[in-house]
């Protein structure tokens, strides 16, 4: 099937907006590219990307005409942007968007969507702790799960022409429920989130002589979660307030197995805590067979060289009968 879009809408155009426009531009999947975007500065710095082909502030003029609009916002912004587009929405188009929850969305933008126009939301599960337009790289998607959740009133063929979209990007798609995608979503993605949030903001208050140390000795451990804790706060705080119930629901079973854990430590069962880092380290290993990570040590950082190797003392072997 053709994936071809005449006019291609991105509203917004952070990390994903720019990634979806360099990777549907080198696949050649759509004629025009839309932007639009909040604020001039941004707008200013697409164009120089050369990331489109109209830029405006007016996310209702990069709508008309288009047969593909995506939102690409924070979902906190969504609701006054279905608003704003829903009527200049051409019948027959597909809207979709990004966000990193979905039930919220489907609340949000489905009312403003006018009958005839096909509402699939989606999210991309790629993403790096950079935001802006310059961020985006035509390959973020490769080999990377998509996951689409299209109402039960959505013709089929619209559906399949936006899996082959993701598809020709590079992504895998599946299709699933909004409500279940955000329980995935809340254990896989919103609570290590949190987390990483959490451990480098109790970091960040110790005293300044302790923390200095901290930074200095970081382990793997700690540097890793710093990478999460960058990410976008503006996106972040919009995740914890539009998933509230799966991030709280799945936060008490993460507490309860924490008091767990803890009990483990404080009584010494060794046992216990051996045979959960034998489990843990087995779903590390699936998600490598799985593709979805590199079994690489260290992954992301650059090994220095090493200093060159100590020469050996010449030894006199005495004879020098073997050259
Ligand atoms: N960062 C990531 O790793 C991933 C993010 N997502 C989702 O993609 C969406 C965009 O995230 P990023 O591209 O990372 O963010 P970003 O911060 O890089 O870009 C967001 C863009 O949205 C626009 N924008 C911001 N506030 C707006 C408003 N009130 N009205 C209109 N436009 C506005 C601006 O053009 C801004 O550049 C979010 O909904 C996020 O949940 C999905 C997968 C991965
Ligand atoms: O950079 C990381 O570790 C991510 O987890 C990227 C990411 C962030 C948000 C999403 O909704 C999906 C993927």
């Amino acid at each position: 099937m053709s994936v071809t879009f005449r006019k291609l809408a991105l509203v917004g155009i952070g990390l994903i907006g720019s990634s979806i426009a360099l990777a549907a531009r080198r696949q050649n999947l759509v004629e025009t590219i839309a932007i639009a975007t909040r604020r001039a500065e941004t707008l200013a710095e697409a164009r120089a990307l050369d990331l489109g082909d109209i830029y405006t502030l007016d996310a209702a003029e990069a709508v008309r005409g288009a047969d593909l609009v995506i939102l690409c916002a924070p979902v906190g912004a969504y609701g006054a942007l279905a608003e704003a587009i829903g009527p200049f929405l051409e019948p027959g188009a597909i809207v979709s968007d990004v966000g990193s929850v979905k039930e919220h969305v489907v609340k949000v933008v489905g009312p403003h969507v006018p009958e005839g126009v096909h509402f699939i939301p989606g999210h991309p599960i790629a993403g790096t702790e950079h935001s802006g337009p310059s961020a985006g790289f035509a390959e973020l998607f490769a080999g990377r799960w998509c996951v689409l959740t299209p109402g039960a009133d959505v013709p089929a063929a619209a559906t399949a022409r936006l899996v082959a979209f993701w598809q020709a990007m590079g992504s895998m798609v599946e299709c699933m429920d909004a409500a279940h995608h955000d329980m995935v979503l809340a254990i896989t993605s919103h609570i290590p989130h949190l987390i990483a949030y959490n451990i480098v903001g109790t970091v960040a208050d110790l005293e300044a002589d302790t923390k200095s140390e901290v930074i200095k000795f970081s382990a793997s451990g700690f540097r890793d979660f710093t990478r999460i804790a960058a990410s976008d706060p503006v996106m972040w705080r919009d995740v914890f307030l539009t998933n509230r119930d799966a991030v709280l629901e799945m936060l008490g079973r993460f507490n309860e197995d924490l008091s767990v854990l803890q009990r483990a430590v404080r009584t010494g069962d060794g046992p216990a805590l051996e045979a959960l880092f034998t489990r843990t380290r087995a779903i590390r290993r699936s998600i490598i067979s799985a593709g979805q990570e590199t079994a690489a040590p260290d992954f992301g950082r650059p090994h220095e060289a090493a200093p060159p190797a100590t020469p050996l003392p010449v030894r006199d072997h005495g004879g020098g009968d073997d050259a």
